[in-house]
Order: C-alpha cells, then sequence, then structure tokens
C-alpha cells in the first residue's frame, strides 16, 4: 500500500501526535527545514574555512626537469620524518638506476662493437680501430653482467606492482609499500625475493662494473657524448663500492639524485605552519613528458601557484621522447603555453631555472653555447652570462605572453643543494602563502 493511500488514522497510529492540526505538520517541516539549512551553512563555511587554509601548487616543466626533486626537499623542509621513512624503499630505486646505467652502456657498446665486426666503422666512430684483445675484453665484460641486467624487468615489474612492459619505475601514491610492504612500522624491512637477489648479483659483479665503468673506451665514448646517460647515472657508479654494500641505505642525497618517472599527476599533501597558522599544501607533482601534459588540466582550476621548473642545462640536449626537439626550446614553448592559459591567469608564476651546477660543469668543459644557440652569438661563455641570457628568455616571454599581468618570480637552483633550495623553498613559500592570505581574506 502506497502512503498516499493511508488513512490519517494509520498515520497517527504510528506514533504521529493525535489530534494536532495541520499547522504542526507545517511547524516541524519548517523546523526541520530550517535546521537543514542551518547544517549546509555550518558545511559550507567549514568548507569555505578549510579551502582558505588550503594552498593547491602545480608543480610543472618538461620531463626530468626536477619536479620530484623539488617535491623531496619539500618534504625534507616541512616533513623530513616521512622521507626518513621512506629512505628504505629508495633502495630498489637506486638498484634498478644502476641496472639501467649499465643497460645504457652495454648497448652503446655493442653497437660500437657490431659497427666494427660488420666492416663498415663509421669513420668518426670513436671505437671504428678497435684492436680485436679489447674488443674480447668488452664483450667479456658485457657477458659477465647479462645475468645482472636480466634482473632489471623483474625488479622494476615488482616496483610498479606487477605491471611490466617497460624497463622504468614510477612515482605514483603508495608505490613505497610494494617494495617494503610494512613501511609504517619502522622494523627493519626483511628484503623481498627479488631485491635479495639483485643486491647479491650486484654485490658479486661490483669488480666487473668497476672495470666497465673506467675503461678508456667507455670513458671516451662518453666524452665524446656517444653515450646517453642520465644525469645521475655517473653519481651512482662513482658509488657503486658503497651502494654493494651489504647495509646499504640510500643517503639524502641518493634519494634526491634518483631518478623515478612520474606517472600521470600525483597528489602530496604537507602541513605548514606559517604565521601562527596551521595551512594544508597540496602540491601536484605531474608527469613532464610531451605525451602526458593533457592530464595536466584538470588540476589547473584554483591553482594558488605554479612553479615552474626549467633545466637550463639542458642547452645542448634533445627531449628523450623525440630527438628533434631541443631541451630549452622545448621548456621555453611550454612556458608560453603555461603563461597564455586562461585557467592559470590568477596562480602566481615562480620560474625555477633548475640543474645550474650541471650548466656549470659543462661551461667549464668548454662546451660551447654557440654551438646550440646561434642567437647566443659572441657573448662571453661563462655561467654568469650564458645564466642571465637565459633568464632574459624566460622574463621576455613572460612579458609577452602572461594573460594574468602578474609578477615573475625568477631563481637559479640546483635541487642537489640542499641548503640553497631550502632558502628557496622558504622564500617562495612566503611569496604563495602572502598572495595567498590576501586573497582568501585571511589578513
Ligand atoms: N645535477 C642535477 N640533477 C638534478 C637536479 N634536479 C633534478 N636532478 C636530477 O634529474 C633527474 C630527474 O629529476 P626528476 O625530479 O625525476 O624530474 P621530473 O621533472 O619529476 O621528471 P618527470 O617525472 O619525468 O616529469 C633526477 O635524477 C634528479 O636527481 C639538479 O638541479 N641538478
Ligand atoms: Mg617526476
Amino acid at each position: 500500500m502506497s502512503a498516499t493511500t493511508l488513512p490519517l488514522s494509520t498515520i497517527t497510529s504510528v506514533g504521529w501526535p493525535s489530534g494536532s492540526s495541520l499547522g504542526y505538520y507545517d511547524e516541524e517541516a519548517q523546523r526541520i527545514s530550517d535546521l537543514i539549512d542551518e547544517g549546509l551553512k555550518q558545511e559550507a563555511l567549514r568548507r569555505k574555512d578549510a579551502r582558505k587554509k588550503e594552498v593547491r601548487v602545480l608543480l610543472l616543466g618538461q620531463a626530468e626537469s626536477g619536479k620530484s626533486t623539488l617535491h623531496k626537499q619539500f618534504q625534507l623542509f616541512y616533513a623530513s620524518q616521512t622521507l626518513e621513512q621512506e629512505r628504505p624503499s629508495w633502495r630498489a630505486v637506486v638498484y634498478l638506476n644502476i641496472l639501467r646505467a649499465i643497460r645504457t652502456i652495454v648497448k652503446g657498446l655493442e653497437l660500437a662493437i657490431s659497427q666494427t665486426l660488420d666492416g663498415s666503422p663509421d669513420s668518426n666512430s670513436f671505437v671504428g680501430s678497435l684492436k680485436d684483445e679489447i674488443r674480447d675484453e668488452l664483450s667479456h665484460l658485457e657477458i659477465s653482467l647479462q645475468p645482472l641486467l636480466d634482473m632489471e624487468v623483474p625488479l622494476s615489474s615488482e616496483l610498479n606492482g606487477g605491471l611490466s612492459g617497460r624497463v622504468s619505475a614510477y612515482v605514483r601514491t603508495g608505490w613505497q609499500s610494494l617494495i617494503n610492504p610494512r613501511l609504517s612500522t619502522r622494523e627493519k624491512q626483511p628484503e623481498t625475493h627479488e631485491m635479495k637477489l639483485v643486491s647479491e648479483a650486484l654485490r658479486t659483479t661490483r669488480p666487473t662494473i668497476e672495470s666497465l665503468w673506467c675503461h678508456p673506451i667507455v670513458v671516451g665514448m662518453i666524452a665524446r657524448r656517444k653515450l646517453r646517460l642520465e644525469d645521475s647515472a655517473p653519481f651512482f657508479l662513482d658509488n657503486i663500492h658503497r651502494i654493494t654494500e651489504t647495509e646499504y641505505i640510500p643517503t639524502t642525497d641518493d634519494i634526491l639524485r634518483v631518478r623515478m618517472e612520474t606517472l600521470g599527476v600525483v597528489e602530496h599533501s604537507l602541513s605548514v605552519r606559517q604565521g601562527g597558522l596551521d595551512y594544508t599544501w597540496r602540491m601536484y607533482d605531474v608527469s613532464g613528458a610531451r605525451g602526458h601534459r593533457h592530464a595536466w588540466v584538470p588540476f589547473f582550476d584554483d591553482a594558488t601557484a605554479i612553479l615552474f621548473l626549467a633545466p637550463i642545462s639542458g642547452f645542448d640536449q634533445q627531449l628523450e621522447e623525440d630527438s628533434k626537439i631541443n631541451r630549452l626550446e622545448d621548456s621555453l614553448q611550454l612556458f608560453t603555453a603555461i603563461c597564455s592559459n586562461k585557467l592559470l591567469q590568477n596562480a602566481s608564476l615562480i620560474v625555477l631555472l633548475n640543474k645550474i651546477d650541471l650548466l656549470k660543469q659543462k661551461l667549464q668543459n668548454g662546451r660551447k653555447v654557440r654551438k646550440y644557440v646561434p642567437s647566443y652569438g659572441n657573448r662571453p661563455n661563462t655561467y654568469e652570462s650564458v645564466s642571465q641570457y637565459f633568464r632574459a628568455h624566460f622574463s621576455r616571454v613572460h612579458s609577452r605572453h602572461d594573460e594574468g599581468h602578474r609578477g615573475l618570480f625568477v631563481h637559479f637552483t640546483s635541487m642537489l643543494d640542499i641548503q640553497a633550495t631550502h632558502i628557496v623553498i622558504r622564500d617562495v613559500g612566503e611569496a604563495i602563502l602572502r598572495k595567498h592570505i590576501s586573497e582568501a581574506g585571511l589578513a
């Protein structure tokens, strides 16, 4: 029976006050409606209040520009205990970085050796005139390292929760628990089977890795840029002795240097106390590869600030995902798109011209900027001159394309320098918060 066919007597018999007039129901309905309205109002106020205490920061920039490394630095500055908890989990990623570096070297050597065996050596090839005994020596090193390299796929698959395919590991929420299941307990972690195999194999092949890494042919190929190693590969291979110790736990420097690609967009939350108030910083760390940038858009609404990272050491490099595009050129194009994006026009804009340590190193080694950036002309090939020239390019893009007519904050950074980066984080944090406070009416 539907409620509309119930006689009034039936209704009163189930507990409604008998003999009351219809006016009573109106009053009761009104009371309930007022209560609901009040609840909704309180909820809206509570949300508005929480929103005022929430700062949303986007970390943008091309792949390998240093976004995830910057997030680690924020973590170190505001929540170092969380990085402490994660520390053992990074060991697997360090191992994976080493395996990847060895694979790149071995593949590069294989290619060079096959060219000499073909009898059609590239006349410019450094190994074009390899003597038979050196070729045999290199082949022997490669064969000895093959079992170690065969562990790369299972290890990356373990880090990716069983997903294999590309040999890589990805930053995404909760990856640490796969390799370090009792992350929160602080107990000494038992090694996973895969990790045990890899760490043993690394220990036993350490002398071979060292021989390969300091072999004059490999050193020469790197000097002539015949091998494209990731930025941190030399550091890990130089430290192979320490890293293959039985009790090895990654240092903070190792964690900052390790390369782990970001998958999609990862949200991190940080509690930040500033000016006597607690704020929640929501940081969005995105994948910077060309094919993944469309995934950023849903995070543009309501962004408080953008931290745009441009690795200016990349003036002589191409994108990994498209070898026709110069890295610096790509950074400038991307920055143009960010400046002119209407959805972002209210967000503070902060540019971090990153990897200045690598830029200084390249210039010291005699790399000429004008060879890769013809417009640089005959200006001095010094860090001061080059860095200001690159900065001027970003400022020009900003003044031509900035939709919101915002001010532009520019910092030169090396994400590996903890002290200097923390000064930048403090300055940037204060600037972002000042703007947020005045806009949210918290002042
Ligand atoms: N030498 C040097 N290396 C850096 C610097 N900043 C970052 N790196 C290294 O560059 C590599 C890439 O850094 P990530 O932070 O993973 O780059 P990302 O922008 O998050 O890259 P995607 O996630 O692919 O978009 C890592 O190995 C870092 O250790 C820097 O200032 N100097
Ligand atoms: Mg990343």
